[in-house]
């Protein structure tokens, strides 16, 4: 097997807001035993697709696709602070190759990630650095937002480079599947948020940091009580995604609307893109094997909660 995946919803609300012991248990057993198959794998190389939520990211430059040739993550909610161990050389020759197959994907060389990039490092693989990682980010919550259909050439082109290095090649993606969290919209915001929104952002005081997460926070401790204050989870959307992610029929997704991927299950499912340029760029390895799924909508977390592997056949 000389690549592997795993696909893994995140959420910065885990220790704020968690749901009853029973699920956190069954999570975590989720969890550690993808920590422990991909401790197995011993991966050479990972690629990693997540998406930002406006702190890395922002309206100043807002570029669809961006692979990260350093990065360092801001430490946003829970989540672990710090430099990522990105191969700089391999980095580099992939986003030239990325370009060479007609996916003009963007660079960055200081490229600053949260909890989307953060929490499966650190839950999957021990940390930000401890293993070399190709950051790819997929914009998932700043309209005009990608395709389908472009994350996933985006996926396999990235597959295609990375089966040329020889090396085991896992890849991970992060987020989604349905929830829609009070993330702001710039059509929406009053001037103030606007500015935050175009960059200012970046490096927000503590006061502000502190009360945009406590909003995020306060907005699940509601969605507990009334699961239509925010957009409601999917469960039938997010199984019937899950199908065909291990079917190897995520090309029909393709015709799909952003737009009606948002009224079927939320304005933040666009980051299930990185599960499609995920396993797209593992087919890119020939036919694959899913294995190990797991769903639970999770109001407290804000998530249609979902956990999937896969390992290519050849
Ligand atoms: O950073 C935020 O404001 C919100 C993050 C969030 C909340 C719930 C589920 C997610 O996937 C998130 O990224
Ligand atoms: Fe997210």
């Amino acid at each position: 097997m000389s690549a592997y995946l795993h696909c893994l919803s995140h959420t910065p609300l885990v220790g704020y807001v968690d749901p009853a012991q029973a699920v956190l248990a069954e999570v975590d057993e989720v969890v550690s035993a993808a920590r422990t198959r991909i401790a197995v794998f011993d991966p050479e190389l990972v690629v990693l697709f997540a998406p930002d939520h406006y702190n890395g990211f922002f309206y100043d430059v807002m570029p669809a696709f961006c692979i990260g040739m350093g990065a360092t993550a801001i430490g946003d909610f829970n989540s672990a602070a710090g430099p990522l161990d990105v191969p700089r050389d391999i980095a580099e020759a992939c986003a030239d190759a990325v370009l060479q197959a007609g996916v003009d994907a963007a660079v960055s060389y200081r490229m600053q990630v949260d909890h989307g990039f953060a929490q499966p490092l650190e839950l999957l693989l021990g940390g930000l650095a401890h293993k070399p990682v190709i950051p790819v980010f997929i914009n998932s919550v700043a309209v005009p937002l990608p395709s389908f259909a472009r994350a996933r050439l985006l996926g396999e082109a990235i597959g295609r480079f990375a089966r040329s290095t020889g090396k085991r090649v896992l890849f991970l993606g992060s987020g989604g599947l349905s929830h829609q969290p009070p993330v702001p919209e710039l059509a929406h915001v009053d001037a103030r948020m606007a500015d935050r929104l175009m960059g200012s952002g970046r490096d927000l005081p503590a006061n502000e940091r502190q009360a945009r997460q406590q909003r995020v926070i306060s907005a699940a401790e509601g969605f507990v009580l009334d699961q239509h204050s925010l957009h409601p989870l999917s469960p039938a959307w997010d199984n019937h995604f899950l199908d065909l992610l291990e079917q190897r029929r995520f090309v029909e997704l393709d015709g799909m609307a952003n737009a009606e991927l948002s009224t079927l299950a939320g304005k933040s499912t666009h980051e299930v893109k990185t599960w499609v340029a995920a396993f797209a760029a593992l087919a890119a390895f020939g036919d694959y094997q899913a294995s190990a799924r797991y769903y639970r909508p999770i109001p407290e977390w804000i998530a249609g909660f979902g956990s999937l592997s896969a390992h290519s056949l050849t």
